[in-house]
């Protein structure tokens, strides 16, 4: 595995996701910086995954060969005037947050900046993410390279041409895992309501999820077919799924969708 030094500007969720995939993929954790404000966070990173941390952003960024943005929308403005002067030449910046276009990267840390634009997932955790990446123009074929290096340890990479669609990779992969938390939840509860412990139900409903999930991931057939190989005719989950439709499944999805995806362009206007 590679040593790139890798600074993380903002230790929190996603951070500790991608950090943590990185250790677990072999990165050395004396090789990444984590600029943290909250001292009980930077004690947990410290503790988890033997990384450096700090609370100053100039700091960690300053010897970094790539940085990754790791902060809420809402306070990137700040921390990109902060970062400005603290790059050193030839570092590449990658941003994970929502809907922060690369133009405004682009205003807040100069012309110089490589800068890359990414929406990873939390299961990076355990190798098992999904990022989209989008690269800023004057991006060189090996800062792709070193941005895929960082991302891949976390799971697949995708790499787009057109930037307005990283508010659907947003909306459907970056977003997507919460989804499918939500239907382990709703499911467990189902299952107590209609009887079982809550620690059955718990258990029947994860388990449930990371079959179907280790089913998608290696199966050769799409997710349509492995619903029907389940879908037995005037059976059980024919049943269920008559009712998921009657009650407006397939356009409530699209719906979430949607809404996730408008809530992506509003949070690059803020
Ligand atoms: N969570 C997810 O699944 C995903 C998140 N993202 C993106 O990742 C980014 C972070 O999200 P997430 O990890 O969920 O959010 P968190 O709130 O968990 O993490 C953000 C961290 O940044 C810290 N922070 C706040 N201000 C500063 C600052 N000025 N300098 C440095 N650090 C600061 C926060 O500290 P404190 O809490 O003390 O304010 C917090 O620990 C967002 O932009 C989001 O869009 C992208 C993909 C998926
Ligand atoms: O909810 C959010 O805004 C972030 C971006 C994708 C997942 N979490």
């Amino acid at each position: 595995m590679n040593s790139i030094s890798i600074a993380f500007i903002g230790g929190g969720n996603m951070a500790r996701a991608l950090i943590g995939g990185l250790c677990r993929g072999g990165h050395p954790p004396a090789a990444i910086h984590v600029a943290e404000p909250a001292a009980a966070a930077r004690e947990r990173l410290a503790a988890d995954h033997g990384v450096q941390v700090t609370s100053n952003n100039s700091h960690a960024a300053a010897g970094a060969e790539v940085i990754v943005l790791a902060v809420k929308p809402q306070v990137m403005d700040g921390v990109l005037r902060e970062l400005r002067s603290a790059l050193q030449p030839g570092a590449l910046v990658i941003s994970v947050a929502a809907g922060v276009t690369l133009a405004s990267l682009r205003r807040g840390l100069g012309d110089a900046a490589r800068l890359v634009r990414a929406m990873p997932n939390t299961p990076a955790l355990f190798g098992a993410g999904m990022t989209g990446l989008v690269a800023a123009d004057g991006v060189e074929p090996d800062d792709r390279a070193r941005a895929d290096r960082v991302l891949e340890s976390a799971g697949e990479t995708v790499w787009l041409d057109d930037e307005a669609l990283m508010d659907v990779v947003t909306a459907v992969s970056g977003s997507g895992p919460a989804y499918f938390f939500a239907l382990a939840e709703q499911l467990a509860l189902a299952g107590e309501r209609a009887g079982l412990a809550p620690a059955v139900a718990a258990k029947l409903a994860r388990q449930t999820a990371f079959g179907a999930g280790t089913m998608l991931s290696r199966a050769e057939q799409s997710a349509g077919q492995l619903r029907e190989q389940v879908t037995s005719p005037g059976g059980t989950t024919e049943a269920a799924l008559t009712a998921l439709s009657a009650g407006g499944f397939e356009d409530l999805i699209e719906q979430a969708v949607s809404a996730a995806v408008r809530r992506g362009r509003e949070l690059g206007e803020d």
